[in-house]
Formats: C-alpha cells, structure tokens, sequence
C-alpha cells in the first residue's frame, strides 16, 4: 500500500483536494484534526500541556484552547517548537496504527494530509508526496473567508512559521495547482489513476 502525503500552506487548498480524493474512495488521513482530537484526548498529553503552557490551554469545560494556544504559539518560535515537540510524535504513531487498518481493509494507498509534512519530518513516514499550490494573496483570500476570527497579520504570521512554497514545490513528487487558473478534478483523477497503478 502506497502512503502519500498532501502538503501546502495554509489556505492553499489541501482539504478541498483531499475531499476529491474520498469521493474516489482514497481513505484520507487528516492530521490537523487528529492532532487536536490527541491533544484533547491522551491524558498524558494533555498534562504536558498544561505544564508547558499553563491551564488555560484547556477551557474550564475542559475543551483544548485553540484561541489561546494559537495567540501563544504562532508569534514565538520558543513557544510552537515545544507545541510541535509535544504533539508531532503521537501524530506520526497515531498515523502508523491508522494505516496498518487500512492496509488490512486492501487499499491500493492512502493519504496523509497535514500542512507541515516536511517541516515535522512526517515526509520520512512515506512514498511520495503531493504539494497543493496556491499563490499566496489567493490563499489569504481565501482564509480570511473561512476563518473570520483571524486578522491578515495573523495569517503572515503562520506563513512564516511554514516553508516556504517555492521549497515545497521543489520537493513534491507531485504538484495539483488549485490558482483558480487549474481545473481541479482532472489533476486528482490523474494522480487516483497513477497511485492505483
Ligand atoms: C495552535 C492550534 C491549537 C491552533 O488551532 P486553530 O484551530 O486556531 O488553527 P488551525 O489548527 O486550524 O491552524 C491554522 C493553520 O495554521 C497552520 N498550522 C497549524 N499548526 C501549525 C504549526 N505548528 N506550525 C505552522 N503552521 C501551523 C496550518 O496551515 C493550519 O491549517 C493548532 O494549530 C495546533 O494544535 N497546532 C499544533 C499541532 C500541529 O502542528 N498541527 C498541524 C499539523 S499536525
Ligand atoms: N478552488 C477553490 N475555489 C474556491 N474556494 C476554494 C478553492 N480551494 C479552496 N477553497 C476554499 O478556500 C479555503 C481554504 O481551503 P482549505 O481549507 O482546503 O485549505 P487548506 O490548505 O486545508 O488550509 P489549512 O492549512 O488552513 O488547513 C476553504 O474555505 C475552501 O473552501
């Protein structure tokens, strides 16, 4: 079984494309939602947390505080490198265990989306790797619509904290362009055609 990544950088569209792709029957791996669901979840995890950042990274009810842990992450380099030391390494085994089910279930290949593929060193776990392209005033546009909560410095300031796409480009095996120039279904078609191969 084939273990494909899908990067890009925030807003560039990996979660639209991943849809495609489940619509063709690929088992996705969502590794921004596992991440979140680890952090709420491993009572381990969830006391190094609040060690490193104070209790308020959890809500009185108990929820993960995302408000928080973005505005006391994202800004300081010192501050996210700890949030990515404590979360990535129960991302890459949960992933691990998530895919030997599917491999059990008969699939030709899976997809593990995450926005910091390289970055976490998450690339060393598989096959190949698809980068989403999207020049970046588009990829603001586009957050700015989907998360009215952030302010355009706050999505500079994310886009610094991730490679740059010039490097992701250079890395990819494969590129789907999502620049609203692109059709989008034939290029996910294409790449379901290749990795069933
Ligand atoms: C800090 C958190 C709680 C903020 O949550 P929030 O819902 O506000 O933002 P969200 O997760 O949607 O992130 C917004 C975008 O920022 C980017 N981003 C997320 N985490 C990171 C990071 N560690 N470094 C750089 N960019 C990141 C992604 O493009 C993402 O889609 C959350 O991003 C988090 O837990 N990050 C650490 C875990 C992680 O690295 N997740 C991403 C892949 S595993
Ligand atoms: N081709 C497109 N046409 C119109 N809207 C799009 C297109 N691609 C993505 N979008 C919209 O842009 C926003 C960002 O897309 P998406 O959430 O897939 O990005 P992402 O790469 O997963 O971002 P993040 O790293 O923040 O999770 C979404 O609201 C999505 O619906």
């Amino acid at each position: 079984m084939k273990l494909i990544g899908i990067t890009g950088g925030i807003g560039s569209g990996k979660s639209v494309v991943c849809r495609l792709f489940q619509v063709l029957g690929a088992p996705v791996y969502d590794s921004d939602a596992r991440a979140k669901c680890v952090m709420a979840h491993d009572a381990r995890l969830r006391d190094e947390l609040t060690a490193a950042f104070g209790p308020e990274a959890f809500t009185p009810e108990g929820q993960l505080n995302r408000t928080y842990l973005a505005r006391v992450a994202f800004p300081d380099p010192a501050q996210l490198a700890r949030l990515n030391a404590l979360v990535h390494p129960h991302v890459g085994r949960d992933f691990a265990e998530w895919a030997a089910a599917r491999q059990q279930e008969g699939h030709a290949y899976v997809l593990k989306e995450a926005a910091l593929l390289y970055e976490s060193g998450a690339y060393q776990q598989l096959h190949q790797v698809i980068t989403v392209f999207a020049p970046q005033v588009l990829r603001q546009a586009r957050v700015l619509r989907r998360d009215p909560h952030r302010t355009p410095d706050d999505i500079l300031t994310i886009i610094g904290k991730q490679l740059s796409e010039e490097e992701k480009l250079k890395r990819a095996h494969h590129v789907v362009y999502n620049d609203d120039e692109h059709l989008l279904i034939p290029q996910v078609v294409q790449l379901d055609r290749e990795f069933r191969d």
